[in-house]
Parts: C-alpha cells; sequence; structure tokens
C-alpha cells in the first residue's frame, strides 16, 4: 500500500508532462488518476513453454501503468509501425510506464496505449507488480475537451470507465482489440 501511495508523485509528474503535450494546463486528477489498483503476478517458472500463456497481448485500460518487474525478463512490447515485438529487459531500479486505453481515448489517439505480453520463463519464477492509474469507475471518458476543440474529429465517444472495464474483462486478451468498444 505504501509502495502504491509513493507512485503518486511519479505519476503526477508524467501526467503534466502528457497534458503538457495536449495543451491541457488543468490536470483533472478525478478522470486521470482518481483510482489505482495494484497487481502482484506470479509467473511460475514452466519447463514446457507450449503449455503455458504467461500473459496474453493485450493493451492495459488504465490512463497510464507503471510497472515494476524483477529481474527475469519476459516482457514484449509491441511496435506500432513494424508489429514487430520489442523485449523489454529489466533494467534495476527502473520502472516501466505504459501508457493505457483511457489515456488514448482521452487524448484523441495521440498518444497510443502499448500492446504487450509476458512469456514464462522455463527457468525461473518470475514476479512483476503492475499499479494500474485509472479515471474512477463512474467518470464518463472521451476526448478531452482542449484535444477537440479546435475542430479536431474525435475518434472516441464518451463512455462510462466501469462499461469499458467490463468490456475488456468479459473478453479474452485480444491485443489492442479492446479500444474498439470506444470508437466512433
Ligand atoms: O508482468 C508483466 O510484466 C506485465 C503484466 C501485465 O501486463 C498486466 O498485469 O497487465
Ligand atoms: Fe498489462
Amino acid at each position: 500500500m505504501e509502495y502504491m501511495r509513493s507512485s503518486k508523485t511519479v505519476v503526477k509528474k508524467l501526467l503534466k508532462i502528457l497534458m503538457n503535450g495536449l495543451n491541457v494546463k488543468e490536470i483533472d486528477e478525478s478522470i486521470l488518476m482518481g483510482s489505482k489498483r495494484i497487481n502482484l503476478n506470479y509467473y511460475p517458472k514452466c519447463p514446457n513453454l507450449e503449455l503455458t500463456v504467461g500473459v496474453g497481448r493485450h493493451s492495459d485500460v488504465s490512463t497510464l501503468t507503471v510497472l515494476l518487474q524483477d529481474d527475469i525478463g519476459g516482457l514484449y512490447v509491441r511496435n506500432i509501425d513494424s508489429m514487430k515485438w520489442v523485449n523489454v529487459p529489466p533494467v534495476k531500479g527502473s520502472l516501466v510506464i505504459n501508457v493505457g486505453d483511457a489515456l488514448q481515448i482521452m487524448s484523441n489517439g495521440k498518444y497510443k496505449s502499448v500492446e504487450h505480453r509476458v512469456i514464462t520463463n522455463g527457468n525461473d519464477n518470475r514476479i512483476s507488480a503492475p499499479i494500474f492509474v485509472n479515471p474512477r469507475p463512474s467518470d464518463i471518458i472521451g476526448p478531452l475537451a482542449e484535444v477537440v476543440e479546435n475542430g479536431e474529429k474525435p475518434m472516441y465517444k464518451h463512455v462510462l470507465y466501469s462499461d469499458y472495464v467490463k468490456h475488456f474483462f468479459r473478453k479474452a486478451h485480444d491485443g489492442k482489440a479492446t479500444i474498439d468498444f470506444a470508437k466512433v
């Protein structure tokens, strides 16, 4: 709980920079970081790699994810242009910051959520602890007013965040398909 609380400083700094890039001057803390969840993921080693999945390809439904991984590795992100999987090796003392779907929607596609997956290791158990920084379940999310006020076409509808999350958990992990739920 202390670790989760302590992430607030870095999350606020990152969101400030990201919002600045969108010309959003006022940080709406409720919608950008009003709720948080931490997962504690344990991936037991599996000598028969074909019998295990790790985590299937998906993007997070968060605004941002602050991901702490141990030194085992296995995380891959997908390059959006080449569609190639890129290994994200653990770097001691570092955090991986992933953009999630909520930020893609609010930025009207300017910031893109990253597709990622985890491949289980044959020799070592792995642990990761992602903090998902989210809107509140009762928030209605959509492209931010400042982003579309210049006449830019909204790519996403306004959706109740809890509906978006429900949609994500109703289906199997399927890459970046979750966001179709909010497409205009
Ligand atoms: O274990 C990891 O490195 C990532 C886990 C993940 O993608 C998730 O929990 O959403
Ligand atoms: Fe994830």
